[in-house]
């Protein structure tokens, strides 16, 4: 054996000494600290996540939260993807009362979580909100444990106990930020049916916009284009040119013609328009322009389909 190898200097030991009585103190501060919150906040931990960058875990740390166990009910409302209501502002008795809990998780593990184990009496789903925290900033619904918590405060008027929570990150107090239409919205409602009903009015209004946006952006590209009519014009007399001559059998040589705003024609060119698949087999140019309209439209309007599915698939689960 090495030559002093289990030995513990005395720098070593003077330095142990005060580490555990930190440890200690550290414990003490962290009662201390969960006793003196106005409010009470429990989450299950199924370690999914990188400690480093979950909320819930950070709360743990500055003793904001108590940890919950497998089997352990929460008497407050649980912020759950498996809630059957929406957090709503008639929920203020119970948060007041009893607290906030939340699932510690991957979103992409949600099918591991024993739902039937844990939660409570009240189950809720979180309405439409978006993240601000680094990882799905701007995304709606996924929100992370923090987050969620000040959500469920925030609608059930709580605010300044979100305010609490959000700012031990740095970038917590955005959430209140971007989501401030939203949650006055929510606020105003009374229970879960409204909130549901005032979400709906919320995507609907925002569908309406984005399409209308997509309108007035149409209405530009026609306006470069300059003259149509005179472009249509055009494209009569060169099809009746060629009536009658061989007819070019390579679709993917396509004619462009561009026009300044007088209607003028200013250029004149083939383009290569080949396109290929992902496994670079050659794609036969069809030329139809609806077909492509709505193929553009249908990538467009993904994004929108998939926040629908995730209401639905919230609502369901
Ligand atoms: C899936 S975990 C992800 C946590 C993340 N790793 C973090 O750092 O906090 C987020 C939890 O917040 C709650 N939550 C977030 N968005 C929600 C929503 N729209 N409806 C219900 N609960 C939600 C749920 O308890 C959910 O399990």
């Amino acid at each position: 054996m090495g030559k002093g190898k289990n030995k513990v200097s005395t720098e070593e030991r003077s330095s142990h000494k005060p580490k555990s009585h930190s440890k200690h103190r550290h414990q003490e501060t962290r009662q201390h600290v969960i006793s003196d919150l106005p409010f009470k906040l429990g989450m299950w931990d199924f370690d999914h996540c990188d400690p480093k960058r979950c909320s819930g875990k950070k709360l743990e740390r500055l003793g904001l939260i108590k940890n919950l166990r497998i089997g352990q009910k929460f008497q407050g409302v649980v912020v759950s993807p498996n809630g059957k209501g929406f957090v709503c502002p008639n929920d203020l008795s119970i948060v007041e009362q009893n607290g906030a809990a939340v699932v510690e998780c991957s979103w992409a593990r949600l099918d591991e979580i024993p739902f039937k184990k844990i939660g409570g009496r009240y189950e809720r789903l979180l309405p439409y909100l978006f993240a601000a925290n680094p990882v799905n900033y701007g995304r709606p619904w996924r929100l992370n444990c923090v987050e969620a918590l000040a959500a469920c405060f925030a609608i059930v008027g709580k605010t300044e106990w979100a305010e609490m929570i959000l700012e031990k990150f740095s970038w917590g107090l955005t959430f209140l930020d971007v989501n401030k239409e939203l949650l006055e919205i929510y606020q105003s409602c009374t229970d879960s049916e409204s909130i549901e009903k005032a979400q709906s009015r919320y995507i609907e209004e925002v569908e309406k916009e984005r399409a209308e946006r997509k309108e007035m952006a149409q209405g530009q590209d026609l306006w470069m284009l300059g003259n149509v009519n005179r472009k249509n014009l055009d494209t009569d007399e060169e099809e009746s040119e060629e009536d009658g001559e061989e007819e070019h059998d390579d679709d993917s040589i396509k004619k462009v013609v561009k026009y300044d705003n007088l209607g003028n024609i200013i250029e004149e060119e083939a383009e290569e328009v080949n396109r290929y698949d992902k496994l670079g087999n050659l794609i036969e140019n069809t030329d139809n322009e609806e077909e492509e309209e709505e193929e553009e439209e249908a990538e467009e309007d993904s994004s929108l389909d998939a926040v629908r599915e995730q209401v639905n698939s919230l609502k369901v689960s």
